[in-house]
């Protein structure tokens, strides 16, 4: 233990590219024989921002903690800059790690003022100057200039915040580890502390790694999500790629409500009442379930003829209102289907609210279905192509 970084060092430099900030490989961490993180391989490049996403207890915390050294990982090996900070043999402290980090329940300094807790993380050898000169700047990126005599207690929570990532960056960190950072803030600031964050970290260029729960907070602020579930990454990618290319159900219900229609392949397609999907590649008689977000189900008033559909859109089938709620920017439309009862939930991007037991007319944006096998949903989805009716 209490190695310091660098003593070890092995460099995983491939092909002439530099090492990334941060890279975890093959990490595992047991507790008591249980495991919570199952081995998980993710890197982090310079100035990039990579999300763990996932539901609670799917590791993220701990993956975190690992990458930091608070938590020594039961096998893997951790690097920063492409040197080795923990495995086997080694155990670099977080102090020795060049790691920033901004945890939930980071509290600064009550007693401390603002230039001493931002100043706090510096190097002792730092001179009088150079400290003052640093924690200035800091301030200044933070939008907090003239702060420096004040205490924790006379500020907001949202300075509080920017306060902590002043104290969090000063160092220059090569690696930024944030867990909730911003899950104190109400809705507003929140946004608003986050935009500014995302821009100073950006502009530092340290590998930044943050843990969150909150789907919208992953894709506004990452370059990369990685989704968690039970220790493990089932998938990363950019937040667009995931979004609309899910892996599987569980996937894409992390990041809004979901519609499934279920189905039964028959001559390698299935048929439902919003149209005919191709499923290659399944045995007739296997259930699938034929998934739709809200936003992708067009609703059409019955005017007493199905409507005209392009062939993107498949047929329309019919049903009633059940409720119709309006939800800040977009309506939310429940409607019961004629052929099986079934409630579909409908958002449209305006105010429209039908009276309950108003006929209407569904259909989906077929480039928008994702087509999964029930028994394994691990099938990597494609948006379903428009096919013959
Ligand atoms: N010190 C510990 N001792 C025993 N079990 C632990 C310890 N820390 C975490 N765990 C367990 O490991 C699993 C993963 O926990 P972790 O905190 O990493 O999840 P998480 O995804 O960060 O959850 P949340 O979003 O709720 O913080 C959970 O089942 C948790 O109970």
């Amino acid at each position: 233990m209490g190695m310091p970084a660098g003593k070890n060092v092995v460099h995983v430099i491939e092909g002439g590219k530099p090492p990334p900030r941060l890279a975890l490989d093959g990490i595992c961490v047991n507790f008591d024989g249980v495991p919570a993180v199952q081995d998980l391989t993710l890197d982090v490049g310079a100035g990039e921002l990579v999300c763990l996403l996932g539901p609670s207890g799917c590791g993220k915390s701990t993956t975190l903690r690992v990458a930091a050294g608070v938590e020594r990982q039961t096998s893997g090996r951790v690097f920063v800059d492409g040197s080795v900070v923990s495995d086997e043999r080694v155990h670099a402290p977080p102090e020795a790690r060049s790691v920033g980090l901004m945890f939930q329940d980071f509290a600064l300094f009550p007693h401390l003022t603002v230039a001493e807790n931002v100043g706090f993380g510096l190097r002792k050898g730092v001179g009088a100057a150079e400290r003052a000169a640093t924690v200035t700047d800091y301030l200044r990126r933070v939008g907090l200039s003239g702060y420096e005599r004040k205490y924790p207690h006379q500020l907001s929570g949202g300075e509080q915040q920017r306060v902590a990532l002043a104290r969090a960056l000063a160092p220059r960190p090569r690696v930024m580890l944030m867990d909730e950072p911003f899950s104190g803030l109400d809705n507003r600031l929140r946004d608003e502390v986050r935009d500014e964050s995302l821009s100073i970290l950006k502009e530092e260029g340290a590998g930044v790694l943050l843990v969150t729960h909150d789907p919208d907070e992953a894709m506004r602020m990452s370059d990369r999500i990685a989704l968690m579930r039970e220790g493990r990454i089932v998938q990363v990618g950019a937040a667009y790629h995931i979004y609309n290319y899910p892996k599987d159900r569980a996937a894409a219900a992390f990041f809004s409500d979901l519609n499934v229609i279920h189905g039964v392949v028959n001559d390698r397609q299935t048929d439902t009442p919003f149209g005919l999907f191709l499923t290659p590649g399944l045995v007739d008689g296997a259930d699938v379930e034929i998934i739709v977000r809200p936003q992708h189900l067009k609703v059409t008033a019955d005017k007493g003829q199905a409507p005209a559909l392009s062939p993107d859109d498949g047929i329309a089938a019919r049903g009633r209102v059940v409720r119709a709620r309006f939800v800040g920017a977009q309506s939310l439309i429940e409607v019961a289907m004629d052929h099986d009862g079934q409630v579909l939930r409908a958002t449209v991007p305006h105010a429209w609210l039908p009276e309950a037991g108003a006929p209407v007319w569904l259909s989906m944006r077929r480039d928008r279905c994702f087509v999964f096998p029930c028994a394994q949903q691990s099938r990597v989805a494609t948006p379903y192509a428009a096919a013959a009716e």
